[in-house]
């Protein structure tokens, strides 16, 4: 299935009419530079158009007062002094004969999208629509927005599709008021949005936007703010926010459909935000959110004002909404402080929320919520954070990498008398291997593992993971006998110059894994039951689960909380994934899995399984093919002891790997 794209150029047919300094970045460009990008990298051809239309009133009254939607629509046929007139009431927002019209289209145009997506017509998609939406309320235009297009989309999916829980994702560097007052009583809608706030001194300067705004009533747990206190944010503390907040909540919520509130005025070079992440974090973002809800996901676009981070990361995103290979994320060197302090405050406001964030620390001494007056240190870390090291419209950045689909998406190499999974290419092909390679291997197993056609199975896999090294092929599947020992062969045999880093993720329990670089060319992360003794080195983390791998929660809690974070940090050129006999990871974890250790390395997955596990070959296959992997459904409570146990393994490695911090 493929990615909607909506665009409809009469929604650039509105501007400023006069001066308003707060209002002059909103311009038309913003809409024609990011569709432009599309047509130029070939991006739009590759989506599925989809034609905007006006939201009906109707549509419009699931949000908005009779009372406001009838004062708007008076607005076409007003005089300038009447439109300035009309714009006093509201706040950093104006209005044009046309921005009534284009408001009813971008509203339409997250329904489109919606039906599209809850249609199966499309598997995701985005709206590329002004005027934004996640200022306005129900009785009020705010911050250029004039119907609350996001907010509309939720209520809609909820009426007619019965969507029984919709998670919205508001990555636009301003907080999103409208959508959160619209559903903070509401258990069905999660709501979760990052923002600029620097202790309320930032607009909307609102004091419930705050971390302790938590929803209301039924809603309480359902509302998620994370306040940047500071600006010049960077890929880490977004990537931290995402793994230690966001991520273990939505996927404990289990939504049926993922809304994003796509503003990129989060990235470099925005002169509202001021930050410094890179446009093709939203290539990751994204990603990091397409497993949720069987891959539903419309994205509708809010913020972005520079024109060019505004296109980079508008086109990062659809290129990961098509499922094209992730860019490597370069030095990520852990949250910054005042991130950590945030992101602490967040997870200790839904601990008794969440299960997922049960055993989440305490608040930080230093209580950032707005009640505290600016400190002398604060202050003092202002200045150090001197104006030129703050990112602003000067700043320059790396045109994002390319992201090339390799010609072959999945391969395999499997015993001749096993079929190939469906999409899925066999290699057969295998260059000789060295007589001293065969001799190693055959001295180093005297098992039959290496018999005539388990020399062939390992020159077909040396030859595998060549074609995925020069990206030849994306990802792939081998089935071998001893799974153990074909580990210990690529790990021990890597020769490729190209492979700087290999991510080892273990699922099931160990035989011997007494193959541990110290020299971190190799990262073992091992998930099992195995009661691990002391962690053996910086670069071979046991991560243990009382009720073994079979425990998708505690499997899940693992993987977001402690994999995702420590792969991001060491940038892996090669994923091996191997599959242990007998590990009992249920199907749908593992498909998540898969799907996630596909934001590292470019996607060179090299999945490892027993022969006679070939029974999950299929599911594995349409992990690796890029589909979206099942919803892990009714996932229990974590065991206290593998939660408790994660934090503690976290505060033992954060030492070492900076990503895994979640406590100042
Ligand atoms: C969709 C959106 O969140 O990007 C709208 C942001 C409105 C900002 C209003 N204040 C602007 C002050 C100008 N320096
Ligand atoms: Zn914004």
């Amino acid at each position: 299935m493929g990615t909607a794209l909506l665009y409809d150029e009469e929604m650039t047919k509105y501007k400023l009419l006069w001066v308003d300094p707060a209002c002059k970045i909103e311009v038309p460009e913003r809409l024609i530079v990011s569709y432009e990008a599309l047509v130029r990298s070939g991006l739009s051809d590759r989506c599925i158009s989809i034609p905007a239309r006006e939201a009906s009133d109707s549509e419009i009254l699931l949000v908005h007062s009779e009372l406001y939607l009838e004062a708007v629509k008076k607005t076409p046929y007003m005089t300038l002094e009447d439109l300035k007139e009309f714009t006093l009431q509201f706040g950093d927002v104006y209005f044009h004969p046309n921005i009534y019209h284009c408001a009813k289209l971008a509203s339409g145009s997250a329904l489109q999208l919606v039906d599209s997506v809850m249609t199966g017509k499309v598997r995701n998609g985005i709206a590329l629509v002004r005027p934004p939406g996640h200022h306005s309320m129900h009785g009020a235009a705010n911050g250029f927005c004039v119907f609350n297009n996001v907010a509309i989309a939720a209520r809609y999916a909820k009426q007619k599709y019965g969507v029984k829980r919709v998670l919205i994702v508001d990555w636009d560097i301003h907080h999103g008021q409208g959508v959160q007052y619209c559903f903070e009583d509401d258990p069905s809608v999660l709501y979760f949005s990052w923002h600029r706030y620097e202790h309320q001194n930032f607009w909307p300067n609102l004091r419930e936007s705050d971390y302790d705004s938590v929803g209301k009533e039924s809603g309480a747990g359902f509302n998620i703010n994370v306040p940047w206190n500071n600006v010049g944010m960077e890929n880490s503390d977004y990537l931290s926010v995402f793994c230690h907040v966001l991520l273990p909540v939505a996927y404990e919520f289990c939504p049926d459909l993922v809304l994003v509130c796509a503003g990129f005025d989060s990235a470099i070079g925005d002169p509202e935000g001021e930050m410094c992440a890179t446009p093709d974090i939203f290539a990751h973002l994204t990603h990091l959110l397409m497993n949720l809800a069987g891959g539903k996901l419309c994205a509708v676009l809010e913020g972005g004002y520079n024109l060019t981070s505004l296109a980079q990361s508008v086109c990062q995103t659809v290129q990961t909404l098509l499922g094209d290979p992730l860019p490597q994320l370069a030095n990520l060197r852990g949250p910054c402080k005042s991130a950590i302090e945030s992101l602490q405050c967040a997870r200790s406001a839904h601990r008794r929320y969440w299960s997922f964030l049960k055993h989440a620390a305490d608040p930080p001494m230093t209580d950032i919520s707005t009640k505290h007056v600016k400190s002398a240190m604060e202050e003092e870390e202002k200045t150090e954070m001197a104006e030129e090291e703050r990112c602003t419209e000067g700043k320059v950045w790396p045109e994002p990498p390319e992201r090339l689909c390799p010609p072959v998406c999945s391969a395999s190499v499997l015993p001749d008398d096993v079929a190939c999974p469906d999409g899925l290419k066999r290699l057969s092909s295998s260059k000789d291997l060295e007589p001293l390679l065969v001799s190693k291997l055959k001295n180093r197993f005297r098992t039959a593992a290496v018999d005539g056609d388990g020399v062939t199975t390992f020159s077909r896999l040396y030859t595998l993971i060549e074609k995925l090294v020069v990206n030849e092929i994306r990802n792939g599947l081998v089935l071998v006998p001893d799974v153990a020992a074909a580990m210990m062969c690529v790990v021990q045999d890597l020769t490729s110059d190209l492979v700087k880093r290999v991510l080892v993720v273990c699922v099931g329990k160990e035989k011997e894994l007494d193959y541990i670089t110290t020299d971190g060319k190799v990262l073992v992360v091992q998930i099992s039951s195995e009661d691990s003794e002391e962690q053996r080195s910086k670069y071979y983390i046991p991560v243990c689960l009382k009720k073994g791998c079979s425990d998708t929660s505690g499997f899940i809690q693992a993987v977001l909380g402690l994999l995702l974070p420590l792969g991001y940090e060491y940038n892996p050129d090669l994923v091996l994934l191997v599959r242990m006999p007998g590990s009992g990871v249920v199907d749908s974890m593992w498909q998540q899995l898969i799907g996630l250790l596909q934001g590292f390395a470019k996607g060179h997955t090299l999945v490892l399984m027993q022969v006679n596990e070939k029974a999950c070959m299929g599911s594995t296959a349409s992990a690796l093919l890029g589909h979206p992997a099942p919803p892990l459904q009714d996932l229990q409570t974590p065991f206290p002891e593998d939660g408790d146990a994660l934090e503690r393994l976290r505060e033992r490695l954060q030492a070492d790997w900076k990503m895994l911090q979640t406590t100042s």
